[in-house]
């Protein structure tokens, strides 16, 4: 499973608009819908590799695709057959029927299948889950290998509901951008590995995926405090945090200073208690203040938070220091990531509704805070609507202490200035890139044991 680093992401809405103002320069759907034909044979030649090719199409434009992508293997020698669910509805698509001169076969119970089966059926104009008989139908090429033209049928490409495709993909040919559903739990798995074709739209690049990792080099003329200075606060449970402070020093801080009376994991690490540590509040050179981890609700964390706020340091906030903080960050006037994991989004933001990513992208609005919506399909979103989907990340991350890791490197990108969307990106890029490096068998701990 995977999908291309800072590739856009586009609705199906805002996939309208952008074939609009692609038509207004000039460039026709039809000519569209010829080059994304194009991408679908190109890629099933080299996937069938020389065996026969189903096509199966529907009754829309994912469909046209399929006609288009079939007089082209055609034209290329190859075995190709297809089989229509319903005959074309659309101008477009009744045009790209028009100009195959093969046999349209109906898709029945009973057609005879073949090694790659291109799956044309529904892209984004899927409006209701499939129905059961084709689902079941569809279900019967479970075995073979699949090519989806642009969505896997059946999915809701906006990602806002969780209908799972009946045939899932080994690969997925994404038309013009990636939609949510490519990016998003519980449908991404289901895409394979999700590829780009760029048929000449001008997306919009407000909602992109992850981009690949970077080694940030310290500039030339470095020192400690330049590479930013973080504090850690630390609760009851030391262990959180001291790993909060390792990953910040690991994800590049120059100097972090973590709350508390026990010795830190790495000896780099300053560790101070009470008054030494609150003074520290005041210091112009802190970058960032990390609260959260290993830290419950209560007085005590509500003092630290208190006095964090007035002091505008920027903030990393996690776990129960984001309800806690949440009526206070409404002005908008301090720079502050929140990570929730799933259960604490629901519990702060129990309005948010629609898709993670919609939901992400109101209560960034609401907080006036980045969101790193945690999860295996994180997504980072920022007030003014940016989007960042992670996925697929690394499943070696499932594993206690790695959301405290999370809130250490946010501390450390922010700690060096800049945007916080920015920062908060780069720290889950960090993130991933560690747990990948590291792969099978990682604890939390490994994260931070040695540099990227
Ligand atoms: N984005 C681009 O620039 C291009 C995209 N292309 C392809 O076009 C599809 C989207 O096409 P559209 O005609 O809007 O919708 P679909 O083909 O996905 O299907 C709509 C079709 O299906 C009917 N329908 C909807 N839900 C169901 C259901 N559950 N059961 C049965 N029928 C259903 C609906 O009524 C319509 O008739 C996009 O994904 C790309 O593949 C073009 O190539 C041009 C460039
Ligand atoms: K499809």
């Amino acid at each position: 499973m995977s999908v291309p680093a800072d590739a856009p992401i586009l609705t199906a809405a805002a996939m309208r608009e952008a074939e609009a103002a692609t038509a207004r320069a000039g460039v026709s759907l039809g000519d569209l819908m010829e080059r994304a034909g194009a991408a679908v044979a190109d890629f099933a030649w080299r996937m069938a590799a020389g065996a026969p090719i189903l096509i199966l199409c529907g009754p829309g434009n994912n469909g046209g695709d399929g006609y288009v992508a079939a007089r082209r293997l055609k034209a290329r020698g190859v075995a190709v057959r297809v089989a229509a669910l319903a005959p074309p509805a659309t101008d477009l698509a009744k045009a790209a029927r028009d100009a195959w001169d093969g046999p349209v076969e109906s898709l029945t119970d009973n057609i005879a299948s073949a090694p790659l089966i291109v799956d044309a059926l529904f892209g984004v104009g899927l409006t209701r889950p499939l129905a059961d008989d084709l689902s079941a139908m569809l279900r019967r090429f479970s075995g073979r290998r699949i090519l989806a033209v642009d969505v896997p049928s059946g999915v809701a490409s906006d990602g806002d509901a969780d209908w799972l495709p009946p045939l899932a993909a080994d690969v997925t040919l994404a038309l013009g951008a990636l939609k949510p559903a490519h990016v998003l739990l519980p449908t991404a798995p289901a895409c394979g590995r999700c590829l780009l074709a760029p048929i000449g739209i001008a997306a919009d690049r407000h909602m992109q995926t992850l981009p690949a990792p970077t080694r940030a080099v310290p500039a030339p003329d470095a020192h400690k405090y330049s590479r930013g200075m973080v504090l850690i606060a630390s609760g009851p449970m030391q262990g959180a945090a001291a790993l909060s402070a390792a990953a910040a020093l690991r994800a590049g801080a120059g100097y972090v200073v973590l709350e508390g009376d026990r010795p830190a994991p790495l000896s780099a690490i300053i560790v101070e208690e009470g008054d030494a540590f609150a003074k520290r509040l005041g210091d112009p050179r802190v970058g960032a203040f990390v609260i959260g981890p290993g830290f419950p609700a209560g007085d005590a964390l509500d003092a630290r938070l208190a006095a964090a706020l007035a002091s505008r340091t920027p903030l990393v906030l996690d776990a129960a220091a984001i309800p806690a903080a949440l009526p206070h960050l409404e002005g908008g006037d301090t720079r502050v990531i929140l990570t929730p994991h799933a259960g604490e989004f629901a519990r702060a933001f129990p309005e948010a509704t629609g898709s993670k990513i919609d939901r992400a992208r109101a209560a960034a609005a609401q907080a006036r805070s980045v969101v790193i919506y945690k999860g295996a399909d994180t997504v980072v979103a920022a007030p003014d609507g940016r989007i960042c989907a992670a996925w697929p990340g690394s499943p070696w991350l499932a594993t206690a202490g790695t959301g405290d890791v999370l809130a250490g490197a946010c501390g450390a990108m922010l700690a060096r200035g800049g945007d916080p969307f920015d920062a908060a990106v780069a720290a889950v890029g960090w993130h991933i890139a560690q747990a990948r490096r590291i792969g099978a068998g990682l604890v939390a701990d490994d994260l931070v044991a040695a540099p990227f």
